[in-house]
């Protein structure tokens, strides 16, 4: 989608892409960071906060097993607000291409940082949508360690669907699926450091 073009959210590029079929009607679709797009992995690594954030599930308090941070927009999640901070230049490039080619109202970017050795992972969950344009959908770009993406029904029977989250690789998320299946990053053995930047359109000032 060249810049100038007009977005027409109607008809995203990314219905184009390849898909993983989760039921009848919903999908998570498939895409790769292009060759060109140069993103150094011990320089993003190097931007994670030293504390882990605490949020409360069911009143209990408790340390978020990864670090975290919001960048661009502010996030809301689990009862607490990640107030966000200027996009660093080490994410501009990511942020450009997937305005370009996915979606030009992505403005909020949510970092997480995952370290195989402290068994880092995030549970199952569906994403907040709270300042959410409506209808915009979840971008999420893998860096280092593969891991598996799980999707589960929400609140329904069913099997679970394992994406594997390689270096590189996007996994879109529409609106729609967000709303029927839940998403998690479990700890694989095997280790590794891995960073997701997640992307989502916020409208108005966060
Ligand atoms: O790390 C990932 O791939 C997923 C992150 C995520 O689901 C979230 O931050 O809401
Ligand atoms: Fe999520």
């Amino acid at each position: 989608m060249p810049e100038t073009a007009a977005f027409d959210p109607a008809s995203p590029p990314w219905l184009r892409w390849p898909t993983r079929a989760l039921d009848e009607t919903h999908a998570v679709h498939l895409g790769r960071l292009p060759d060109t797009l140069a993103l150094d992995f011990e320089t993003l690594w190097a931007l994670h906060p030293e504390r882990f954030h605490r949020i409360s599930i069911m009143g209990r308090e408790t340390a978020v097993p990864r670090w975290s941070r919001a960048y661009g927009a502010d996030y809301h999640y689990s009862g607490r607000t990640d107030v966000a901070l200027p996009v660093p230049e080490a994410f501009a490039g990511v942020l450009g291409w997937a305005r370009g080619h996915i979606d030009p109202r992505l403005n909020g970017l949510l970092l997480n940082w995952y370290e195989g050795a402290r068994k880092h992972y995030i549970g199952k969950h569906r994403d907040s949508t709270t300042g959410m344009v409506d209808g915009s959908p979840i971008v999420t770009v893998s860096l280092g360690a593969a891991r598996p993406f799980r999707m589960r029904p929400y609140k329904r029977a069913g099997a679970f669907v394992d994406v594997e989250a390689t270096d590189r690789s996007v996994l879109l998320i529409p609106w729609a699926t967000n709303a029927t299946w839940t998403h998690e990053v479990p700890h694989r053995a095997a280790g590794g450091r891995r960073i997701s930047i997640t992307l989502r359109a916020f409208s108005g000032p966060g």
